[in-house]
């Protein structure tokens, strides 16, 4: 089993990550996970921070010389906006000096569509910093350093993902085109949506300048795809352990991921039972093999040995420039919600971050069905199980 916390506010000095229960022998490279983290702050539409933030990036425990060694492994990555904060955020009671007064007033304007107003209620805080400082995505990139870590992990047993943009706001990547897999992650970045058709992107970019131009922001769909699983991750016996349950849980984990889709998701609600599923036949190596994926590779809550293909959808960023009516809750009058800067969209980075929120997931999938202290270990209890599915039986594993 794979644990894992995060802790840490967006303008505190830094993002702690704790991953507990990875086999020793995963090869760990920061240099891998800080080009995760430049990875999650790609895309068109982000905002200013995304520029000058850099992702101090340090791991405290649990590797050694490169090689994980099977305790837990603990990730450090700074805020480089702490030297601005260090009076307001600090976990000191401090006095507040002159120039941090103004960073500090008490933020009584809830933004709507945050966690702003209800966590002020919930928390029992008369202003919304402490709520926004937590609730901020800032937290993500601890995410994707844990992501990057299991995707090594991954790797070590032939699983390998991949994410892109399938839509901004009513801009979509056409039904049927190409899908990408893990070697097109290079292209995927360069494009300014990491978006996989050149004519959907373009179209996409001018969304965003389009929401942009009108004080507005827009959100979008993202696609998560991992090829080389083995047949039967997670399971239908209880409803906690099926694999769907367990990745919508953690997609919708994500800041403002409002839907998950597997596979077709709500499009097999429109169609009929007889063109709604994965037939089976025998192939030409007389093999049991499917023809479509549909069902994004999970039937019954496991992994079929199919491309696993699961989307999230993200609503359009909250802090709206075209500031929102709100009420005060210092004055009780109605007013125009807080904002300073923002995202116009993120939908690009939250791809990065689905993925590593899959890759999460698979990996505890992965430690759970086939255990092992070791990666060595791991992959021949996974060898042996796969060679042990009768013939009659084996389907083939889609790479
Ligand atoms: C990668 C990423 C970046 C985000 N950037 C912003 C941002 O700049 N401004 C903003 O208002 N919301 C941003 N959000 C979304 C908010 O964090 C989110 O809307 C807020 O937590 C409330 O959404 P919820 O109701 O789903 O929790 C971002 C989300 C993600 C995943
Ligand atoms: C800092 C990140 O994203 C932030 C997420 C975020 C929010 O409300 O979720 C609001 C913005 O923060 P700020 O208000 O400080 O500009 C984004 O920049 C990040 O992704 O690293």
């Amino acid at each position: 089993m794979l644990r894992w916390l995060t802790a840490g506010e967006s303008h505190g000095p830094e993002l702690i990550a704790v991953l507990e229960g990875l086999p020793a022998g995963v090869p760990v490279s920061l240099d891998e996970i800080r080009a995760d983290l430049a990875r999650r702050k790609l895309g068109y539409g982000r905002g200013s921070r995304m520029r000058f933030e850099q992702d101090e990036l340090n791991i405290s425990g649990g590797v050694v010389q490169g090689v994980s060694i099977g305790g837990p492994l603990a990730i450090r990555i700074g805020n480089t906006e702490w030297p601005k904060w260090t009076e307001v955020m600090s976990a000191e009671k401090t006095e507040l000096s002159e120039k941090s007064r103004g960073r500090g007033a008490p933020l009584t304007r809830p933004r709507p569509g945050h966690a702003d107003l209800t966590g002020m209620q919930k928390y029992g805080f008369a202003e919304a910093r402490p709520v926004l400082e937590r609730a901020s995505a800032r937290e993500t990139a601890a995410r994707v350093a844990l992501g990057a870590v299991a995707r090594a992990f991954l790797a070590e047993l032939g699983i390998t993902l991949v994410s892109h943009t399938v839509s901004i706001g009513d801009v979509e990547v056409p039904v049927g085109a190409s899908l990408p897999r893990p070697t097109d992650v290079d292209a995927l970045d360069a494009d300014p949506l990491r978006c996989f058709d050149a004519p959907t992107s373009a179209r996409m970019v001018a969304e965003v300048d389009d929401a942009k131009k009108t004080g507005d922001t827009i959100g979008g769909i993202v696609e998560v795809l991992a090829y080389g699983l083995p047949p039967g991750l997670g399971s239908y016996v209880h409803w906690d352990r099926r694999l769907d349950s367990r990745l919508a849980g953690a997609l919708m984990g994500i800041q403002a991921i409002k839907g998950v889709e597997v596979g077709d998701g709500f499009e097999t609600t429109r169609r009929r039972g007889s063109v709604a599923h994965d037939e089976l036949h025998i192939n030409e190596d007389g093999r049991i093999a499917r023809d479509t994926g549909r069902a994004g590779g999970i039937e019954g809550g496991m992994t079929t040995g199919q491309v696993l293909r699961v989307r999230a959808g993200m609503k359009p960023i909250a802090t709206v420039p075209h500031a929102l009516p709100t009420v005060d809750t210092e004055t009780g009058e109605e007013t125009k919600a807080h904002h300073q800067r923002s995202d116009v969209s993120a939908v690009p980075a939250a791809g990065v971050v689905a993925e590593a929120m899959v890759a999460l997931v698979l990996a505890d999938a992965v430690t759970e069905k086939f255990g092992g202290d070791s990666v060595p270990e791991t992959r021949r209890n996974l060898e042996s199980y796969v060679a042990a599915i009768p013939e009659r039986l084996a389907t083939v594993i889609e790479s």
